[in-house]
């Protein structure tokens, strides 16, 4: 491009030479030579170069001009710059001649200037000029043409680059493009497939809730139905049997027990005198008579055993089925929470309204149960005010109203405590036990010593933590239970399912905790410990307990706890606080007061500020209790043991009173006296115990099948628990089981 520019500048220079055709030379005197300069056109005629008469001489001219020879040759571009001996070219394409050029100037006084050839040799260099103008301006055009296309070149070239460079770009993002949509691609396919197979779980999963509920309804239709049916049945025919079969059972032991005394007064004397010949003679007629009498009795005795130990059995069979009546009950009601709870884990909306339904509840509970302490707190005001208790024929009006909003309050807190043990149930998915809240625990005890040197066999098994089953001689049986204690659970373990209901007592409820089984199964274990006491049972740990939870709540609450103990032997009841002597003679009623509480009129109730105090006086209790060798068990209780703690709690805060009541009951072992060997007075015990057993089972079964009428009246033993069997009471039963196979008749009866 600087070249270019320079010869386009030359060139300029030269075009306006070329143009410039007037010419003029100049004689310089200073330096005595001609200037050649071309004239401007208002200055002459054109192509005319003006004479200058010069002061030096005509060779100085010559000289001059060859001299300045050079200097034009120069200006001819043709030439080799470098060529000195090349000659000035005629501008005629003829050599000058220099000598004649030479003479001519030598032959005339003035100075003579070869205008003509000056003109030819300006024509020419004009020519020349022209054409080297054309020359450089084709140089030019070519350098130009050379530099766009040099400059297009290099555009392209840098258009290419760029073009590679961003296409190599382009086909980089094109690939991580196409690598994206390759995964998009994947990732719409995995999801694709997984909305289709969630959309396919959806439609299953209604499917199954649909005839999931189309079953439930259909179930519980059928089973609603049935179980009404088999209910009334039973029922019916339990009330039947049950009257004729224990009137017959005692009419039987009755005429046992006169055959037993006849047969006594037929003996003959043990120390016969000796008779006169006639009287011998009288003597021994007599005496076969006597023995045939005595052999028919004998068979009779015999056949009225056998037929007391069908009749026992039929009759416990009965009421046993009759417990098994509650099967289909408690067998309904199972089922019913497994299906609930199936779809409470398995529907989610199902669980949302379960949840809320529980919380709304509990929140409802508590307002019942403040509803509840309100009115009790007015009964409470009302009977100091007065000064006297309110009666069911109360005339006052403030005391119906205040009777009736008890009674309201009543109602409405056992309404909601239905509905959060219903809604607790379908959330755990256990059934709550069929006879309300009593929940049944067995507890199998271990093979004594005795049994294992007899070599007994163990036949109770436990398949999993709330089934038993028992190798009998009708085979292998199996129960359920709310919980199976094996042989070789701790008194610990036994103890840490309870203790929850020790501070629902605390907390203002009636809790009964009471062990049942065959003599000898370990009720008194469980409910009291060993002998030693080494391994205490429910009773002392209970005690540790409630005045554990007084300590913890002693900034709250005001507690008072006071216990009476009784025992209920053959069918009396006994104050196992004062000595056996006097408590025979005592005279001790079995009451209840307006909030339906029983107490005890005429027994000693005694405070205990102390957990040893408490347990001291259960100790002094126990010194007084009726104990015999069975061949059973060589102490065994042939009395009921009935403790009642109750535990008064006075709120710091707002005064309001609260009663609990705790029941510990150390049932007598239900038997059979040809087993346990029971004899008169062990008889008499035995049937006194069997018959309030025989009341518990009913007010229990009555209980269960939520009946109008519960017989509680029909025994004292179930007179006494009025207030912690049904109603708000929480009740536990220990069914206590023998392991060993010789017992394994009792152990079905009694899981039964
Ligand atoms: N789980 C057990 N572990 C160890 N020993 C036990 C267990 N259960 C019972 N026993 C023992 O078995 C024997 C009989 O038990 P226990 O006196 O408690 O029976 P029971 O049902 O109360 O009898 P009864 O009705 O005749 O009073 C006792 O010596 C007792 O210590």
């Amino acid at each position: 491009m600087y070249l270019g520019k320079k010869i386009r500048k030359s060139s300029v220079a030269l075009d306006h030479l070329s143009k410039n055709t007037a010419w003029e030379t100049t004689a310089v005197p200073s330096c005595s030579h001609v200037a050649i300069k071309p004239l401007r056109s208002d200055h002459g005629p054109k192509n005319h170069l003006a004479l200058v008469d010069l002061p030096g001489s005509i060779s100085n001219l010559q000289e001059e001009f060859q001299s300045h020879q050079p200097c034009i040759r120069n200006t001819n571009i043709d030439k080799d710059p470098g060529d000195k001996s090349s000659v000035f070219r005629d501008p005629l394409s003829k050599e000058i001649q220099p000598a004649k050029c030479h003479e001519e100037v030598t032959n005339h006084v003035k100075a003579f200037i070869p205008y003509e050839n000056a003109k030819l040799y300006i024509a020419q260099v004009a020519k020349d000029m022209q054409l080297m103008k054309t020359k450089h301006l084709n140089i030019l055009q070519e350098l130009e043409d050379n530099c766009h296309i040099a400059a297009k070149e290099n555009q392209e070239q840098t258009v290419q680059a760029i073009r590679d460079r961003y296409y190599n770009k382009m086909k980089m993002i094109w690939k991580t493009v196409e690598l994206y949509q390759d995964k998009i691609e994947k990732k719409n396919y995995y999801f694709d497939v997984l909305i289709k197979s969630l959309r396919n779980e959806n439609d299953r999963l209604k499917q199954e809730k649909a005839a999931l509920n189309a079953k439930n309804k259909t179930e519980n239709d059928k089973w609603e139905k049935e179980k009404n049916k088999i209910l009334e049945l039973f029922s019916k025919k339990l009330d039947l049997l049950h009257t004729h079969q224990s009137s017959t059972l005692q009419e039987l032991q009755m005429a046992r027990l006169e055959l037993g005394r006849v047969q006594e007064m037929l003996k003959p004397p043990d120390n016969p005198q000796v008779l006169s010949g006639e009287e011998t003679h009288k003597g021994h007629t007599k005496e076969k008579q006597l023995e045939g009498a005595q052999a028919r009795l004998e068979i009779l005795k015999g056949t009225l055993y056998k037929r007391e130990r069908e009749i026992t059995e039929f009759l416990q069979n009965e009421n046993n089925r009759g417990g098994s009546g509650q099967y289909p009950c408690g067998a309904l009601l199972r089922t019913l929470v497994e299906k609930a709870h199936a779809v409470y884990c398995e529907v989610s909306g199902a669980r949302q309204l379960v949840d809320s339904k529980t919380e709304e509840n509990t929140v409802t509970l508590a307002s019942a149960k403040e509803s509840l302490d309100k009115a009790q707190r007015s009964v409470l005001k009302y009977e100091k005010d007065n000064n006297r208790k309110i009666t069911d024929s109360d005339r006052d009006p403030l005391a119906i109203d205040i009777h009736r909003n008890l009674m309201m309050a009543e109602v409405h807190l056992r309404k909601f405590d239905i509905v959060q043990v219903a809604l607790e149930s379908i959330r755990k998915g256990t059934a709550p036990s069929c006879c309300g809240k009593i929940r049944v625990f067995c507890r199998i005890r271990p093979l004594n010593k005795s049994e294992e040197a007899r070599g007994s066999r163990f036949v109770v098994g436990c398949p999993d933590e709330y089934s038993v089953t028992v190798d009998s001689a009708r085979g292998l049986k199996e129960f359920q239970f709310d919980k199976i204690f094996n042989s070789t659970s701790s008194q610990e373990e036994v103890f840490e399912d309870t203790s929850r209901l020790i501070q629902s007592a605390v907390d203002g409820y009636n809790v009964c905790i009471f062990a049942y089984g065959q003599t000898g199964s370990g009720k008194t274990f469980t409910m009291i410990g060993d002998k030693e006491l080494k391994s205490s049972g429910v009773m002392p740990r209970a005690f540790n307990r409630i005045f554990h939870i007084v300590e913890e709540n002693k900034t709250k609450f005001d507690f008072k706890v006071s216990v009476y103990m009784l025992e209920l032997y053959n069918e009396r009841l006994l104050d196992l606080f004062v000595n056996p002597n006097e408590a025979f003679n005592k005279k001790i009623e079995i009451k209840k007061d307006k909030k339906g509480l029983v107490f005890v009129q005429g027994a000693e109730t005694k405070e205990a500020a102390s957990a040893e105090a408490l347990f001291a006086l259960f100790k002094q209790g126990c010194m007084n209790r009726h104990i015999a060798s069975t061949k059973m068990n060589v102490e065994s209780s042939r009395s009921h043991l009935i403790i009642g703690v109750t535990i008064e709690s006075t709120n710091l805060t707002n005064g309001s009173v609260t009663y609990g009541k705790l029941s510990l009951v150390d049932l007598a072992g239900s038997e059979r006296a040809a087993k346990t060997g029971a004899k008169d007075e062990q008889l008499k015990e035995a049937n006194s115990i069997n018959k309030s057993l025989s009341a518990l089972s009913d007010v229990i079964f009555a209980l269960s099948t939520e009946q109008s009428f519960i017989p509680y009246r029909n025994n004292k033993l179930t007179q006494l628990m009025q207030d912690s069997l049904g109603g708000n009471a929480k009740t536990l039963m220990f069914v206590n089981i023998s392991p060993a196979d010789y017992n394994a008749e009792e152990t079905v009866i009694s899981l039964m």
